[in-house]
């Protein structure tokens, strides 16, 4: 299977578990990767008949930002839920990281890899 990735998407929201996070924006980056069949995208030469990166990313980040959230691992799943229910893809690799957590860090984060059942 072929894949359509969006690399270090970045999403500005209130994220954190302290008190001190829920009045602020932080900085996230995601990763997705999902598993799709890309051949007659390109045999048609059609959008139509792909996963298109630039809704995923619009519906990412909007699905992001709708409310605060403590935990990135909540990010990730619900990004992983969302994809899979409405894009033609079969399986998703997500990656959530979050630079600003962790000082003596360059980044900090989770990946999942969820499966439609
Ligand atoms: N596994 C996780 N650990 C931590 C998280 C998280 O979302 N997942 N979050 C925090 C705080 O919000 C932190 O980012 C504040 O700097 C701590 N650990």
């Amino acid at each position: 299977m072929d894949i359509v990735f969006i690399k270090q998407l970045q999403v500005d929201t209130v994220i954190g578990v302290y008190d001190w996070e829920k009045s602020i924006q932080q900085r996230l980056f995601l990763d997705l990767a999902l598993t799709t069949d890309t051949k007659a995208a390109a045999t048609g030469d059609d959008i139509k008949l792909t996963l298109d990166y630039a809704i995923i990313a619009d519906k990412v980040t909007a699905l992001i930002t709708a409310q605060p959230i403590e935990l990135i691992e909540t990010v990730a799943e619900r990004v992983a839920a969302m994809l899979l229910q409405q894009f033609a893809t079969s399986k998703v690799e997500v990656t959530v990281s979050k630079p600003g957590a962790v000082a003596q860090a360059q980044t900090v984060g989770v990946h999942i890899v969820r499966s439609r059942n």
